[in-house]
């Protein structure tokens, strides 16, 4: 039935992003994504209007809380385009005219209940693009990374946000250049990869400081060159694309042994720490370390106590106006978000602040390249975003956020998985992590 509706590309993807997505309890099975796919092959479904939000409706609907919808999208996205409707017509569906009639049926249901709404705003997203003028290699744990087909993927990223044609801006999260970029070649990538970001016509990218932006050029360069707007060395800051909505930059490295002098105290508190709680030589490495303690490693940093109060007061002030916050850092803060040894180092601390107000809706971050999600025991959002960096050639990882008052909804292309994020409205929801 597989070889039948499908191409070998087409299924090879398919299984990656089920791969990809193992481990989580809410991913779709492969024989259920693979009915599906059936379902969706299906003449009375081929003559539906719109394919994508379609999928989406039928998905939670016929499977409950499902939170991963990429095979899905990769199948409308063949659907919808005039070879995958050759590829995916004229097969024999009879056997599953039945199930598309009834899945037809409730998707009408649910169009009407909740018919589409203009989103207030939208933005495009993207990170560790971690491109290098070099040839492609392996992470510490063996992952491929692909660093000149890094510079592509963001090509393709800034066309598509271009012809979407209504972003207001983009963001990146953080290791726009590989650590393993030659240091005399650096400034190069760099003005490489921005130029590629200038070309996105709609407005500002904004950006933040990830671990391996520090291992190229000292903070002062780095806040010229990623525009940071923030006075001296600190690279935290906030900005309002919508009088309902703030976004506040975290920077993940303020209290750090990378990018200091180092005479600087919080090159001094960054080794304090790692000397007390990593007691391994080599202080990337999180061997013989325990659960969450695994964050205590050098390509992690935390956030210092001016900036936790800067944040504090940004937040109330944000809660007084009755604004919705977004908060972006490179590091991911929810343990149940990303694998530990990814994590801020002061992630408790910060959630601490977070849970004094009801004004975050959601977290964003990168660094744990294979992307996550959770929902914290205050409702809050944790979103993890798929790296660039590990696209083999020809994948991609960029996509869009649509901002709605009561919920964010994230469109992913290929690697990086779509998500829906309904706002809880306060501090007092029961804890229901997806992870
Ligand atoms: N066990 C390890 C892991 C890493 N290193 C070295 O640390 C540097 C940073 O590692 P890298 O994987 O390049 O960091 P990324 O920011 O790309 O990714 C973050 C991870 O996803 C979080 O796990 C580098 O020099 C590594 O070689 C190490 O020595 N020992």
């Amino acid at each position: 039935m597989m070889e039948s509706i499908c191409s070998q590309p087409y299924l090879a993807q398919h299984h990656s992003v089920v791969n990809s997505a193992a481990g989580h309890k809410d991913v779709i099975s492969l024989p259920q994504a693979l009915s599906f796919t059936t379902a969706l092959a299906s003449p009375a479904l081929r003559d539906c209007p719109s394919w994508v939000g379609f999928s989406k409706c039928i998905l939670s609907l016929s499977f409950g809380r499902i939170s991963r919808v990429g095979p899905v999208r990769v199948r409308c996205a063949a659907a919808s385009s005039p070879r995958g409707r050759e590829r995916l017509s004229g097969k024999n569906m009879a056997n599953e005219e039945a199930l598309a009639a009834k899945l037809a049926e409730m998707t009408l249901m649910k169009k009407e209940q909740s018919p589409q709404e203009k989103p207030l705003f939208s933005f495009g997203v993207i990170t560790d693009i971690q491109y290098a003028d070099i040839d492609d290699g392996k992470s510490f744990q063996g992952v491929p990374r692909y660093y000149r087909h890094a510079s592509e993927v963001l090509e393709r990223a800034v066309d598509a946000w271009n012809k979407h044609g209504n972003l207001a801006f983009a963001v990146h999260f953080g290791d726009i250049v590989d650590g393993f970029c030659p240091k005399e070649q650096s400034k190069q990538a760099f003005e490489r990869i921005l130029s590629e970001l200038a070309n996105f016509e709609r407005g500002p990218v904004y950006h933040m400081l990830g671990n391996h932006c520090l291992y190229n050029l000292p903070r002062q360069e780095l806040n010229q060159f990623l525009n940071i707007p923030t006075s001296g060395l600190h690279s935290y800051y906030s900005f309002s694309p919508n009088n309902e909505f703030l976004f506040v930059v975290l920077d993940g490295y303020d209290v750090s042994a990378l990018g200091w002098p180092a005479d600087h105290p919080h090159t001094a508190a960054a080794m304090e720490l790692l000397n007390t709680r990593n007691p391994n030589k080599e202080k990337n490495s999180p061997e013989g370390l325990v659960g969450v303690e695994r964050r205590f490693v050098k390509f992690n940093g935390g956030v210092g106590d001016e900036q936790l109060a800067w944040l504090e007061n940004t937040l109330r002030e944000a809660q007084e106006a009755q604004q919705k916050v977004i908060i972006c850092c490179h590091l991911p803060m929810d343990p149940g978000a990303s694998f530990p040894s990814a994590l801020l180092w002061n992630y408790d601390a910060v959630l601490a602040v977070v849970h004094k107000f009801n004004c975050v809706v959601a977290c964003f971050a990168g660094h744990a390249h294979e992307g996550g999600h959770s929902v914290d025991s205050h409702g809050v959002h944790h979103h993890v975003l798929e790296a660039v960096l590990e696209c083999p050639p020809g994948s991609d990882a960029y996509g869009y956020v649509n901002v709605f008052s009561d919920h964010l909804s994230l469109c992913g292309t290929d690697r990086m998985r779509s998500y829906d994020m309904n706002f809880q409205s306060s501090g007092m929801h029961p804890s229901h992590s997806l992870n």
